[in-house]
């Protein structure tokens, strides 16, 4: 592996992506990342580990600040430099269910793809792939199966193949233990350390460092908050006593008591120091739940050699110590305090659904009844308000609503297009483009209520408002219930769809944009995200017979939604507006 460059990041600041108050979701003032090292970034959940790892691999676009890689920027002309994205292997989270084809043979082709023009290219096809196949643990004999056949852990190992096959000089991996058992992780181990020791550098984010560090220069990188609250050079660095590997550890921000630990006692004040604080400990899960503390017990039965295992490595391996180049620097800067989504506590949430519903059910038919331009503009006008004011609930769908407007253009001038003699038909390109119009309309005003209304105060609402065909003998509770899941899935599979784009860009390799998928790449996308669904649909319909669902127990009794004067006056608000519109249109088509 040729010698590869050095990480550097300066005044970063990675923001949450379409909302109209950004969120800075991380900020790092200064880091240095250099080969020949595993750098391990731990934290609790929500930390902001992901969010570095997307940030290197070129999927979330800085709102402020510099990434280098070997001294030149990831970053031209608003899209991620490919030459760049060659050196990298990444792995997300649940990579694993990223699979289109229809055998791993094809997977493992398609993760080689983009090297094609690379020297390495042919010599990686003759059975580098193989080679990867093996040292993540998977026999030869996968590679016509289905990777859909293959068990959770073969797939998280096949993911892992998929990177490593293609050599990258930089390995990105987010998690990549999780659903691994002790061999596949040791063998994981063994990968990075071989990687490391030939000059790349991996950068892996994981709750559980001591499964990976043991055997080469590794650095924990711990985060809290959007940005990273300590570094230290670990075990394998300080390879002497556990009482040096505590210390490296205390320098990273971990709290350890003054006297040297014994292994267990570690991996436990790690364990503990990273779990998030809302979560039971091991003592407090065996009092709860006997079967699941049971499992937790043979977890523990089952690392417990690992940790002895890594530590008798610290302790006989003299690893040689870090050469006198200066430590990353990594400076801290203080992230405001999360805070939930604009549009998770928009105001307007707190009107009654009925009134909302009927609110847009009162606008929608006075847009409808619109037949000319000067209607359609007075009923643009009268959304105008609304619309401004639920900005933010809109910006999340900017991307459909930006193709559906393209759309509307395509298709007016399409209706316009005459042949023989080629021209354009102007009147009937208008009658289209109007049309379109209105449902565009209709489609803005409604896009918010699947974040103003939840899923539940929907169902309550319809239970409220059918409640009198109940009585008739109509069992309504499946009519309720669909309409709520809709709700509830749309937002829902927007962000799936949203993670299987960042999972095939980072496959894939195109230096688009983030979030923008070529429309060749489109399948690639599409066929995950359609098994996701399926897989969702079997899920959900295990969960609902589980809540007894059927037995006439899933009404959402116990509480009742109550109009207030606000809902009053948004219902009056809507129906004035309306019949102004369907006065407007009256004296329209009269005159
Ligand atoms: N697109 C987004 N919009 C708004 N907030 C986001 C977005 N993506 C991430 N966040 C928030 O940023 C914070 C950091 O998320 P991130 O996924 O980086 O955490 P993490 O440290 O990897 O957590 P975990 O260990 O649970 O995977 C979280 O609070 C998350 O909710």
């Amino acid at each position: 592996m040729a010698l590869t460059g050095s990480w550097v990041i300066d005044e970063l600041q990675i923001a949450s992506p379409g909302s109209a108050a950004p969120r800075v979701l991380l900020q790092i003032e200064r880091l240095q990342l250099d080969p020949g090292r595993l750098y391990l970034v731990t934290g609790r959940s929500g930390a902001g580990k992901t969010t570095l790892l997307e940030s290197l691999a070129g999927l979330r676009e800085p709102a402020s600040g510099r990434i280098e890689l070997g001294g030149r920027s990831l970053w031209s002309k608003r899209r991620p430099v490919r030459e760049l994205l060659l050196q990298l292997g990444v792995s997300l989270q649940h990579s694993e269910s990223q699979w289109f084809a229809s055998t791993v043979r094809e997977e493992l082709n398609y993760s080689l793809r983009p090297y094609r023009t690379r020297s390495r290219a042919a010599e990686l096809e003759q059975g580098g792939w193989i080679e990867a196949l093996g040292r993540s643990g998977l026999a030869a004999d996968v590679l016509d199966r289905d990777p859909w056949s293959l068990s959770g852990g073969e797939q998280r190992r096949l993911a892992l193949a998929c990177v490593m096959a293609c050599q990258p000089d930089w390995l990105l991996l987010d998690e990549p233990t999780a659903g691994l058992d002790r061999a596949g992780a040791a063998q994981l181990r063994a990968s990075l350390a071989r990687h490391v020791r030939a000059g790349g550098g991996a950068i892996v984010v994981t709750h559980e460092p001591w499964l990976l560090a043991g055997q080469c220069p590794h650095v924990i990188l711990s985060m809290a908050d959007g940005r990273l609250s300590g570094q230290g050079q670990a075990m394998a660095a300080h390879p002497q006593s556990l009482a040096a590997a505590a210390q490296a550890l205390r320098e990273a921000g971990f709290r350890l008591p003054a006297e040297p630990p014994t292994p267990t006692q570690l991996a436990r004040q790690i364990a503990e120091q990273l779990r998030p604080p809302d979560n039971p400990t091991i003592e407090e899960a065996l009092a709860a739940e006997a079967p699941r503390s049971a499992r937790k017990e043979a977890d523990e039965a089952e690392n417990a050699p690992l940790v002895r295992e890594h530590t008798a490595d610290v302790l006989s391996r003299q690893m040689p110590q870090p050469d006198a180049s200066p430590q990353p620097n990594v400076s801290m800067t203080r992230v405001a305090a999360a805070e939930p989504d604009p549009a998770e506590r928009h105001s307007w949430s707190r009107f009654d659904p009925r009134a909302l519903w009927g609110g847009y059910v009162l606008l929608t038919a006075g847009i409808l009844q619109q037949q000319t331009w000067l209607g359609l503009g007075a009923a643009a006008a009268a959304c105008a308000y609304p619309l401004w004011r639920l900005r933010s609930c809109l910006l999340p769908w900017q991307g459909l609503i930006r193709g559906y407007s393209v759309m509307l253009l395509l298709v007016a001038l399409l209706a316009g297009l005459q042949l023989q003699p080629l021209q354009l038909e102007l009147e009937s390109s208008l009658v289209t483009a109007q049309r379109l119009t209105r449902l565009l309309l209709v489609m803005l005003l409604g896009i918010p209520l699947t974040q103003l209304v939840s899923p539940l105060r929907l169902k309550r609402a319809l239970e409220q408002v059918l409640r009198p065909l109940g009585r008739l003998g109509l069992r309504l509770e499946t009519f309720t219930l669909l309409i709520a899941l809709i709700f509830r899935f749309v937002p829902l599979q927007l962000a799936q769809w949203e993670r299987f784009a960042r999972i095939a860009q980072a496959r894939g390799k195109s230096g688009a944009k983030p979030g923008r998928i070529p429309l060749r790449e489109l399948h690639r996308v599409l066929i995950p995200f359609m098994m996701s669904l399926l897989r969702l649909a079997d899920q959900m319909t295990t969960a609902l017979q589980v809540r007894g669902f059927g037995s006439g127990r899933s009404k959402t009794q116990g509480w009742r939604l109550r109009m207030g004067s606000g809902d009053g006056l948004l219902l009056g608000a809507a129906a004035g507006i309306a019949s102004l519109l369907w006065l407007l249109q009256q004296w329209l088509s009269a005159s």
